[in-house]
């Protein structure tokens, strides 16, 4: 499926005024689950709908398997797409909507048994489509977009509204059809929802590309420092040691301590050289949400 790759060059949309998105380039590699993370009204789902030939950009190309989706021949078998999870007739089972959307792609209607069986449906098929759950409209969209088995899977904020156990599910489930050599785009405003979902990632704000690359490697690289928390009978006299190595010491509690700017081992050490003892001694990783935020909000500020 190395045909499955999307591209996206020099994009550009304006609504009466608003910029939603300026110029955008970035690249989405099959065999991966890539994630489109930024703020609400960066300009992910406008993207998103630009790949998918719903709205027509003011300049630049997305393409799919380096075709403009207005030019493949047959798009529901090149790529599927889930933009909203309720987009059934609210009355109709979801099997007879999987069915109805097989007559009208010109498939046989045993496809629609397949899909059930891939997104693991088949206990509510029978139910009318206004009873179900967000998490099983979810399931019910994901199986529609899986119907012409396309190379190229699109989701807008999938994990909207699902509880930890749909969000395992659907986790597996991309990273199956990822594995399959399928190119798998996810959008989502909660970068903590990415870290489990995705291998890479596409950061925009304000319509711009803030960062892309593979997911550990662009945390990496924003990461803030670690902060180190140490619980001592003697607060004051281990503070007055770790200043003297320059940390940033606050009180954190009774007789806890919030350290910055120095490693566990460094306030272990300074505690011992001191005479101090140490009841507990933690670190916090930084708060990746917080480092999202600072890096999207400095690029908003720009709009
Ligand atoms: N049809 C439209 N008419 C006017 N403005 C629009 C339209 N669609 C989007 N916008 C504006 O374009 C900007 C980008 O919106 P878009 O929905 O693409 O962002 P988003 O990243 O998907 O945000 P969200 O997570 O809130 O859906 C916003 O300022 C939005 O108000």
């Amino acid at each position: 499926m190395s045909d499955a790759r999307i591209v996206v060059s020099g994009l550009r949309k304006q609504y009466r005024g608003v910029t939603a998105v300026d110029d955008l380039s970035f690249t989405v590699e099959p065999g991966r689950v890539t994630g489109f993370l930024g703020p609400n009204g960066a300009g992910k789902t406008t993207t998103l709908r630009m790949l998918l030939g719903l709205v027509a950009p003011d300049a630049g190309t997305a393409t799919l398997g380096g075709q403009r989706y207005a030019d493949l021949p047959e798009p529901a078998r090149v790529v599927g797409a889930v933009l909203e999870a309720s987009s059934a007739h609210k009355g109709r089972t979801g099997r007879n909507h999987l069915r109805a959307c097989c007559i009208t792609m010109g498939l046989p209607r045993t496809r629609a048994e397949e899909v059930l069986d891939l997104v693991g449906l088949h206990p509510a098929a029978d139910r009318p489509f206004k009873g179900y759950s967000l998490g099983m409209r979810q399931r019910l969209g994901i199986a529609t977009a899986m119907l012409g088995d396309p190379r190229v899977l699109i989701l807008d904020e999938p994990a909207n509204g699902l509880d930890p156990e749909g969000i395992r599910w659907m986790r597996e489930l991309l990273q199956g059809l990822a594995a399959q050599g399928r190119t798998v785009l996810v959008s989502s405003h909660l970068l903590a929802e990415m870290q489990s979902l995705a291998d890479d990632v596409v950061i925009v704000a304000a319509g711009r590309l803030v960062r892309q690359g593979p997911v550990a490697e662009v945390l990496g690289s924003v990461g803030g420092d670690a902060v180190v928390h140490a619980r001592t009978p003697e607060p004051e006299k281990l503070t007055a040691a770790l200043h003297q190595l320059g940390a940033t010491v606050t009180a954190d509690g009774p007789n806890r301590l919030r350290v910055a700017g120095v490693a566990a081992e460094a306030v272990g050490d300074a505690a011992l050289a001191a005479g101090v003892a140490l009841h507990q001694l933690t670190t916090e990783q930084p708060d990746l949400e917080d480092v999202f935020l600072d890096l999207t909000h400095a690029k908003a500020a720009i709009r």
